[in-house]
């Protein structure tokens, strides 16, 4: 091949990546700060660093044992949406595939807490858990686009998939006993999914009126925020 064609086949291929980019990541730029902020809080690099300190993981295996009690009905409303309003497309088995994670995530929490003697029973939601939830509750009205749900859905997972998929990366400190949970969420089947979600949620967007898009937006910085409180909850210790 000669350079000139070299410099552009390099050039169509960038062309083509750069339209491959939806307006999630668009989004993402616009909002890097708390992006940032609720994929790398205090709480996940100190985990990766490993100065984590063991009341404040204590506090958040609590809290997040609730929370995932209150995203189970959550998520099962997506997928009921999904089955109504996503055709032939596979939205329905990427969700059931989510959903399917979440049993054995109930089970993990709670080898969890036998090993780090928290009592799930005596462990009571706080404030930040309680809006996050009641938040996603109200996303689960018939009347919010399925455009919007899937952005909250996706923005939902993929701050945990980012944070804990950090604490595995080269140069990790990360204690052993927290391993378990880094790769809950860190792996890459995780990651996929993910991604899966993503791109459920960015073809419904490329069709969605500007009020919609206006809408998905809104829920996204929402989101990060309640992502951001939710890991502060930790500071608290127990
Ligand atoms: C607060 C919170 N956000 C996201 C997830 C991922 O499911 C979780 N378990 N907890």
């Amino acid at each position: 091949m000669t350079l000139k064609i070299l410099v552009r086949s390099e050039k169509k291929k960038k062309q083509l990546q750069m339209e491959k980019r939806g307006v999630i990541d668009t989004w993402i730029d616009k909002h890097r700060s708390i992006y940032t902020a609720a994929t790398r809080h205090a709480f996940v690099v100190s985990i990766r660093d490993g100065s984590v300190d063991l009341s404040s993981f204590r506090t958040w295996l609590g809290q997040d044992y609730l929370f995932v009690r209150g995203f189970v009905p959550f998520v099962a409303s997506v997928l009921i949406r999904a089955g109504k309003e996503s055709g032939e497309s596979s939205d329905m088995e990427v969700v059931l595939g989510g959903m399917a994670s979440l049993n054995g995530e109930i089970e993990w929490f709670k080898t969890e807490a036998s090993k780090w003697d928290v009592d799930f029973s005596t462990v009571v939601p706080q404030k930040a858990n309680q809006e996050y939830l009641r938040f996603l509750e109200a996303l689960m009205s018939n009347e919010v686009k399925y455009s919007v749900m899937m952005t909250a859905f996706w923005a939902t997972e993929a701050v945990y998939q980012e944070s804990f998929a950090h604490c595995l990366e080269d140069g990790n400190k990360t204690p052993v006993e927290l391993t378990g949970a880094c790769h809950r969420w860190g792996n890459d089947g995780f990651k996929q999914y993910c991604s899966s979600v993503k791109s459920i949620a960015e073809r419904c967007l490329e069709n969605a009126s500007g009020e919609a898009l206006a809408e998905a937006e809104d829920v996204l910085v929402r989101v990060l925020e309640y992502e951001v409180a939710f890991w502060e909850m930790s500071r608290g210790g127990d």
